[in-house]
């Protein structure tokens, strides 16, 4: 095993801001080894191959991993743990939503009205979204997004630990991300109406925040990160791609008000990668990396203090440890 070199490892690396943050990554970090974490070898592999053309001389690995199936992030970490002696930076990137319409009456109601502006940064309210539950019994955009991630990161502990290097975790959050569809009684949030998303971005701010208490001290730092509103493959999942390119110049005209409106992947990215090169001990683990684009077109990344609790962190923390341990006897007993 090479333990020179830095390696960072990116759940849902192959499309849409995983994919961008693979590719800059390359060109910040000569000589980095990535790993794509992902959940189709099909798609991982045609990601790779793009990757490679434009850094003939990367060295780039699959790892295939559906966070939203416990029993494959077990066996995603055995081999993760067979590659890497170390992990520097781990991208829990991969995520999903379930859209099923907009709720149009909602958008022209809030239009006109003062709270336009957090209608377009958070879209709250305006998304109607439905529940679907795993073979392994669990609700899957919380699977998806938080819980697969969770068990992750606690059975690869010892490669983020590293006595010399320290190691970063980066979240894909979101600023959809709301205290109002989270409720620790319910942190699957089973059987709710919509908000799957945003309670499960608001469990990873939480958990991001939990793990910095537990592992600051050996050297792992957490961040949450927002990339604002992004064309990908989830965005075109709730309107159709021909709908984002024809109201491509109102996005302009928006980013006066909400510089958020980053539509491209690369906007996105900014703030994913720009704390790949940060001093990990110098950053706010109460705030929200934001990628910012403004009506110029300049790129920046802006901090948003996060409105979030401790003690509602470490219980939502004990509550995934609770659940990880049936699994970890299901499968690793
Ligand atoms: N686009 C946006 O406006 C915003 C996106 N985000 C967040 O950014 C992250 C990336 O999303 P984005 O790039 O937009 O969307 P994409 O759909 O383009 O990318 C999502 C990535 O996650 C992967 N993925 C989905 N489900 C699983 C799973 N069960 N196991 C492993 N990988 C999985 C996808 O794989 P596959 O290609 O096989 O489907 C894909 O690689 C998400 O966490 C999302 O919530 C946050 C704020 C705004
Ligand atoms: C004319 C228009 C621009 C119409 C678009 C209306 C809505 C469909 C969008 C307005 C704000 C958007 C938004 C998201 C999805 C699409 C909107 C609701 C997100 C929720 C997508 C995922 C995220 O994580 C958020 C950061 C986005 C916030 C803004």
């Amino acid at each position: 095993m090479d333990n020179s070199s830095k390696v960072a490892v990116i759940t849902g690396g192959n499309a849409g801001i995983g994919l961008t943050v693979a590719e800059r990554l390359l060109t910040e970090h000569p000589g980095l080894r990535l790993c794509l974490a992902c959940r189709n070898k099909t798609r991982a592999q045609a990601a790779l191959d793009a990757l490679q053309l434009s850094h003939p001389t990367a060295h780039i690995s699959i790892v295939i991993v559906d966070t939203s199936n416990i029993k494959s992030v077990y066996n995603a970490v055995t081999e993760i743990k067979q590659m890497y002696s170390h992990i520097d930076y781990i991208y829990l990137n991969a995520g999903i939503m379930q859209v099923v319409g907009v709720d149009w009456n909602y958008f022209w109601k809030t239009l006109f009205t003062k709270n336009f502006i957090h209608m377009f940064t958070t879209g709250d309210g305006l998304l109607k979204e439905q529940e679907e539950i795993t073979e392994e019994n669990l609700e899957k955009v919380f699977t998806t997004n938080v819980f697969g991630h969770f068990v992750l990161i606690k059975e690869l502990e010892s490669v983020l630990i590293n006595g010399t290097r320290p190691c970063q975790i980066i979240w894909t959050s979101s600023s959809n991300a709301q205290k109002h569809h989270f409720s620790l009684d319910n942190i699957q949030h089973r059987n709710e109406r919509g908000g799957h998303y945003s309670s499960s971005k608001y469990s990873t701010d939480l958990l991001s925040l939990a793990l910095n208490e537990r592992l600051n001290n050996k050297g792992v730092y957490s961040h949450v990160t927002c990339p604002g509103l992004v064309m990908t493959n989830l965005t075109f999942g709730i309107l159709p791609s021909w709908f984002w390119n024809l109201i491509l110049p109102i996005f302009w005209l928006l980013r006066i008000f909400v510089p958020t409106m980053n539509y491209d992947t690369y906007n996105g990215s900014e703030a994913l990668v720009w704390l790949s090169k940060q001093k990990p001990e110098s950053l706010d683990p109460m705030c929200k990396y934001v990628s910012h684009c403004n009506f110029m077109g300049k790129r920046y990344v802006h901090q948003d203090k996060l409105k979030i609790d401790q003690e509602d962190a470490n219980q939502l923390y004990d509550q995934l440890n609770t659940l990880e341990k049936k699994f970890h006897q299901k499968y690793k007993s």
